[in-house]
């Protein structure tokens, strides 16, 4: 089996991309952010209380004819940028992009914090990284992904995310005619069950090439690109005016300004994905007539992070193990 969904950028800033999933018999409609940086598939619900609820849809077991709760089930999760949510558990229908998972662990909110009211666009999440980090408890469950694998043609998925533009998920193939050159491949450590790799360097603009092994994750759920300081310094050191404003949280660059190309390193033949400077700058950053850069420090986050500000550059393969073990492949498009 193959899936092809649509997903779009909720917002000018590009801050996080959305995808139609439906969920129960009859359907149930929502638009949830697909998270290659998590492993929980949730959604509001009616569980979730009113004040914390801003317009979104919201997820009705009752209403389902193939809703079954999980008894003793509960699941609670906090992610990188602090934001959190927990809840309860049902099995039930859930369809994306023409795939059925049947018996799929559907999330229910009880209470989400302050980030997701706010989103009104966003109804949930898609949890795309490893079954591993799902926190379901006390019987773990497996994401979409895992569920819909043994029927895919193959066991992979890809992101090509677009600035300001609808862009696709795909699940059980490569479309070859959404990427241009070929599909670099570079090893995936799941050991903390993200998609985590090592890129071998970046360049600031047409600058030399900076060896240096920078590992990570892929993670669509982030907007940003969250790199080492010193990677974050050179970048900014060749922008004029460019500030580190705590005020902004984190470097701004004038709005005004052409900013050079950021690259990074992927796989061991010299491959490089390049993010242009138009998409480095993220707009306002709400303090004076500065613009928040994509480009910031990973700092204490513990990881550096691919978000979706180098990811809308590439045409990216989760591939679960065609070939044996997990593998990313990058192209460019
Ligand atoms: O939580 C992370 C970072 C894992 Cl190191 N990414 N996923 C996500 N979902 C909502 C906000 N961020």
């Amino acid at each position: 089996a193959k899936g092809s969904v649509v997903t779009t950028p909720i917002n000018s800033e590009d801050e996080a991309y959305d995808a139609p999933v439906s969920i129960g018999t009859p359907a149930q409609p929502f638009n949830l952010d697909f998270d290659t940086g998590s492993s929980d598939l949730w959604v509001f619900s009616s569980l979730t209380p009113s004040n914390e609820r801003n317009g979104q849809n919201i997820y009705t077991a009752s209403r389902s004819s193939t809703a079954k709760q999980l008894s003793g089930e509960s699941w609670k999760i906090s992610y990188g940028d602090g934001s959190s949510s927990s809840g309860l558990v049902y099995s039930d229908v859930v369809t994306i992009g023409g795939l059925t998972a049947a018996g799929q662990a559907v999330e229910a909110a009880s209470r989400v914090s302050q980030s997701f009211t706010s989103e009104s666009a966003t109804d949930g999440l898609v949890g795309l990284a490893f079954s591993s980090i799902n926190t379901v408890s006390p019987d773990q469950q497996t994401t979409f992904f895992d569920t819909v694998k043994p029927s895919l043609a193959s066991p992979v998925f890809t992101a090509d995310l677009k600035h300001q533009a609808p862009g696709t998920y795909n699940f059980g193939f490569i479309d070859k005619s959404a990427f241009t050159g070929s599909i670099t491949y570079t090893p995936v450590d799941n050991s903390q069950g993200f998609w985590g790799f090592t890129s071998t360097g970046f360049q600031v603009g047409n600058n030399d090439f900076q060896q240096e092994s920078i590992t990570g994750i892929a993670d669509t759920g982030t907007t940003l690109l969250l790199l080492p300081d010193d990677v974050v310094n050179a970048y900014y050191s060749s922008v004029n005016n460019a500030q580190n404003d705590q005020s902004a949280g984190g470097f701004t660059v004038p709005c005004d300004t052409s900013l050079p190309d950021f690259s990074f390193g992927v796989g061991n033949n010299g491959a490089m994905i390049t993010i242009p400077g138009s998409l480095m700058n993220l707009g306002p950053s709400g303090s004076g007539n500065s613009c928040f850069g994509g480009l910031q420090s990973s700092g204490t986050i513990g990881t550096n992070i691919f978000g979706d500000v180098a990811l809308k550059a590439a045409f990216v393969v989760f591939d679960s193990g065609s070939q044996g073990q997990p593998q990313l492949g990058w192209a460019s498009k």
